[in-house]
């Protein structure tokens, strides 16, 4: 472990320096794409001013002999693409695959000036972090890189929640973490065979009237993902950083995809993935707060002046500690209305 005082020394000789904060920028939506696949390359110009996030995908959904393919497409994708204010992230292949070093050495000394932040799948403890962090200093230094590339950890294996606290901590490249709910259940050798969302045998039962244990007995669908991902959220706020839900597989089922959306989004998170076009507007939806929420929190901000004490606004008490949830809301939704006009009217509408 570095000591204190040199936790935010570069490096490498030459290496840009650490970032002190981890920047707040909308990533509502992180898009996953193919790099490699001509169709999905071809909609990116298009989508790419639709979303907060657009990543590259070169680890799992990419076979093994299109791994080089993606990997040379988001090359070319990114040299010729303006994202204008939208953040390109790519997931590099694992740590321990034959592709993670070549991705790295590849896409940072090719494309390190448009990349913000790199994915790493599978991150077991601090030490994967240590790993790609002074590898990528040398590769900084290398491409003469001026800011820093940040890191962002998948919570996808037993180990990896196990230790989720340490790597959250483990360099002051970690942006953030997002939750892989499909490795992670193959890790902890839960028995499903989904990407994320509920299962139908997960649930709770009301007990029994009486004698008859079969019927009038209501059952409720537990959420899979609960502990995780506030075990997650936890780490993140502890380490200043930022906490996403991540895959929802059933690309159909719309409406499943939103509600598992909104529990990551109350419970902390600030973004999920988008597999498929389709799922780019339930993320923006969902993370963005509703205009009703951000009227009021700015109102219980407004009546509790240096937010000390207690007032009672229709009829509901608020102190310091609920003015100090409905800034979390304003300042959300004012980072987010600085990105996106229709919001911005939203927001204000009520408010003149
Ligand atoms: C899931 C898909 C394979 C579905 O693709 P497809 O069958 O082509 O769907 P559609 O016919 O509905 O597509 C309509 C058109 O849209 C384009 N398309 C589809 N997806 C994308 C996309 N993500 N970005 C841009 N464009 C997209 C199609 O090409 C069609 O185009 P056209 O024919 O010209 O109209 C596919 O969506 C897909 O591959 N998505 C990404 C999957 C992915 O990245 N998976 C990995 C992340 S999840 C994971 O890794 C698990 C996690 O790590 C964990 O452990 O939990
Ligand atoms: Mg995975």
């Amino acid at each position: 472990m570095r000591s204190a005082k040199d936790f935010f020394r570069p490096l490498a000789v030459g290496a840009p320096d650490p970032v002190r904060e981890i920047p707040f920028r909308p990533s509502r939506m992180i898009h996953f794409f193919d790099p490699g696949n001509e169709k999905m390359a071809a909609k990116v110009p298009d989508i790419a001013p639709r979303v907060d996030v657009l990543l590259g995908n070169l680890e799992d959904a990419i076979q093994a002999d299109r791994k080089q393919a993606a990997r040379d497409g988001l090359v070319r994708i990114a040299k010729a693409t303006d994202f204008g204010q939208t953040q390109l992230w790519t997931r590099v292949n694992s740590l321990d695959s034959p592709w993670g070093l070549d991705d790295l050495l590849t896409l940072v000394t090719e494309i390190g000036d448009k990349l913000d932040v790199i994915m790493v799948p599978k991150v077991e403890g601090a030490e994967d972090i240590h790993y790609v962090d002074r590898l990528l200093a040398q590769l900084e230094a290398k491409a003469g890189l001026r800011r820093p590339i940040l890191v962002h950890a998948l919570l996808e294996t037993a180990r990896g929640v196990a230790n989720v606290e340490e790597i959250a901590g483990a360099s002051p490249r970690m942006q953030g973490m997002s939750l892989g709910p499909a490795d992670l259940a193959a890790s902890r050798r839960m028995k499903t065979t989904r990407v994320g969302g509920g299962h139908p045998g997960y649930l709770v039962r009301t007990d029994p009237v009486g004698e008859d244990l079969t019927t009038g007995r209501h059952t409720y669908q537990q959420d899979l993902w609960h502990y995780t991902v506030a075990r997650m959220v936890d780490a993140c706020a502890a380490h200043g950083i930022l906490p996403y839900y991540g895959p929802f597989g059933d690309i159909r089922d719309t409406v499943a995809c939103e509600d598992q959306f909104r529990n990551a989004f109350l419970l902390g998170c600030v973004g999920a993935w988008s597999l498929h076009p389709v799922q780019i507007d339930i993320a923006r939806r969902v993370f963005s707060p509703a205009p009703e929420e951000v009227h009021w929190a700015r109102k219980v901000i407004a009546a509790m002046g240096d937010g000390t004490g207690a007032v009672m606004i229709d009829g509901k008490m608020q102190d310091d500690a609920t003015v100090k949830q409905c800034r979390v809301v304003a300042e959300l939704a004012d980072a987010l209305a600085a990105r996106d006009p229709e919001l911005a009217a939203a927001y204000k509408e009520g408010t003149e």
